[in-house]
């Protein structure tokens, strides 16, 4: 924890630790002083001055350690945040589908939170460090005899308190992996509490095998690590009190140490006794960062070994003289577990045109959203390739290329403020698609943000047209859009609004199992188990001649 965070930066570290010595060394000092004072062993006029001197220290010490690391770790909590969502905007989306959105958020949430707790606890830990040590050191002057049985008794304890180490760092652990499995089963319990609900053995089997289940097992590691902890801290308090025992009922037998020393040294283990029990009691939450930290460091190694290596950034966002699109020979395969083989796309050659308005269909699972994928370059053809405008699309221009493409997923996401839009300049813009989509009775757009966007499905969809609207760029293509729209909207989507598209010269895919539209499009292309089977102009209204399965 201590080396991360000098990473970040040693500087601060080195004021941290000075301060939080100094801190400690002076409530050792002051302990020294109160012993001296009660054995009247120092000047009696220059004790209080000493005594408020000493408190100041004390104080103002212990707010700057405190201070520099609160800042330092609120820094580091906030940097990381960034830089980790940062390296999953660059990911290849692959790689995240593969990682999984539970996973990515308990790294966003659970673990850097873990390590931003550690990380304010350990101005603490450096001024109780330091106050042991500044009551060892006064000890070590008390008496040298005693100092030698204390030093024995400590390397004893923490040799002795290593063997128990192991077990609780297992436990926390497999707690970490557990809290992976329980987080994604809160996912399916907010995302499926509608199914959940309406069906009682459903939700009874959900909760028994699944949520239950992981939460029990989360417990079972965490309180396992707890108890190891607790034995580890038990051990060192009673060697603590045995410590204390012998000084004060056997070296008196032995008279071999004065009394008025051993009265200091019980005033000072009086006083040490809650220092140490802060030390020992963090260990657990040092335990649990160092794993998350693990987690996030391997995390951030393996999505930056993943970012694409694009060239620098080409600002011209979008490309307005579009010419043609072809994929050459493109493939992409998934593989298919429970049934062990795998579902492989192509090879697919196809060529797409300024002001092209083409529908792909062909049944559920066919391949249609895979290979809107590999056209939009959000997958990577495993074979062939894609040219834009003639010039292969490679990993020094991906970014870019995915800035031409205007895409309404069939799950897609409605952000509630237009991101990135110059939305002064749209406002007569925007009021217009509104209208156009019939949403000026619903929604109104305020400072950038939508009014609202708890609306229907089908009123949702119909926002997230107005920002492809905006983005205004060469290729739109749309997932089963009009799915949810009433059959009116659906008739003025495919007669109207798709039309005036291609009248703007925009090249639209439109993915749509709405066959009585079809004779709309300039060519239909019919996948079927990931192969193109048909590719024509279809028939005028009412004499389609591609039937979809
Ligand atoms: N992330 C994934 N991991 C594994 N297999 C996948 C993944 N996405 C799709 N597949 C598989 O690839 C095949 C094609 O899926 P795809 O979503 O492209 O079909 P589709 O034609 O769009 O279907 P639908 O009409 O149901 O939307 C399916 O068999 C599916 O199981």
């Amino acid at each position: 924890m201590l080396v991360f965070l000098c990473r970040s930066s040693w500087l601060t570290v080195v004021g941290v630790l000075l301060a939080g010595i100094i801190s400690g060394l002076s409530s050792a000092a002051l302990v020294a002083l109160i012993n001296s004072t009660l054995s009247n062993t120092l000047d009696a006029e220059l004790l209080p001055w000493l005594f408020v001197g000493l408190s100041i220290a004390v104080l103002s010490s212990g707010f700057l350690s405190n201070y520099l690391l609160n800042r330092l770790s609120a820094q580091i909590v906030c940097d990381l945040r960034i830089q980790i969502s940062r390296l999953i905007l660059a990911a290849p989306y692959p790689y995240l589908q593969k990682l999984g959105k539970s996973a990515l958020l308990a790294h966003l949430t659970e673990d850097i939170s873990v390590i931003a707790n550690a990380s304010q606890l350990l101005p603490l830990v450096c001024i109780n460090f330091a106050v042991v040590a500044g009551c060892m050191t006064y000890l070590s002057w008390l008496s040298w005899h005693l100092a030698l049985v204390l030093a024995g008794v400590i390397v004893f304890g923490v040799l002795s308190s290593s063997l128990f180490r192991e077990w609780p760092k297992k436990a926390v652990l497999k707690a970490r992996e557990e809290y992976d499995v329980l987080n994604s089963d809160f996912r399916a319990l907010t995302e499926g509490v509608r199914e959940l609900k309406l069906h009682r053995q459903r939700s009874d089997a959900f909760m028994a095998q699944s949520l239950a289940a992981s939460a029990e097992a989360y417990r079972r590691y965490s309180f396992r690590g707890a108890v190891a902890y607790l034995l580890v801290n038990q051990w060192a308090q009673l060697l603590y009190f045995l410590v204390i025992g012998v000084i004060l009922y056997v070296f008196p037998v032995w008279q071999v140490i004065d009394q008025k020393v051993i009265g200091g040294y019980t005033l000072v283990f009086l006083f040490m006794m809650s220092p140490l029990s802060i030390l020992t009691t963090s260990l657990p939450v040092f335990s649990r960062a160092k794993v998350s930290l693990q987690k996030v460091r391997q995390l951030g190694e393996q999505l930056k070994n993943q970012a694409i290596q694009a060239d620098a950034p080409d600002k011209r966002e979008v490309c307005t003289n579009f010419s043609g699109l072809s994929l050459q020979g493109v493939t992409h395969s998934f593989h298919r577990e429970k049934e062990n083989r795998n579902f492989t796309l192509g090879p697919i050659d196809l060529d797409f045109k300024s002001g092209e308005l083409v529908f792909l269909v062909g049944g559920n699972g066919s391949g249609k959203t895979t290979l809107a994928m590999l056209l939009i370059g959000l997958y990577t053809p495993e074979q062939g390739g894609i040219r834009w405008n003639g010039e292969a699309v490679d990993d020094g221009n991906k970014e870019d290329y995915l800035q031409n493409f205007s895409v309404i997923f069939s799950d897609f996401y409605l952000f509630d403020e237009l991101y990135g839009f110059d939305n002064e300049k749209n406002h007569v813009l925007i009021a217009d698609y509104l209208q156009r989509l019939h949403l000026h009775h619903k929604v109104r757009v305020e400072n950038g943000r939508f009014s609202s966007v708890n609306l229907s499905q089908g009123q949702r969809k119909r926002l997230a047209l107005l920002v492809a609207y905006l983005e205004d760029r060469p290729f739109y293509v749309f997932d089963e859009w009009a799915a949810d729209q009433d059959p009116e909207f659906k008739h003025l989507f495919y007669t109207e609004l798709l039309p005036a598209l291609k009248a703007r010269g925009k090249t639209v895919l439109v993915i749509s199992h709405d066959d009585r539209y079809f004779y709309l499009a300039d060519r239909c292309i019919k996948l079927e188990e990931g192969q193109i089977v048909a590719m024509e102009k279809p028939a005028t209204a009412g004499k389609q001649s591609i039937q979809i399965s």
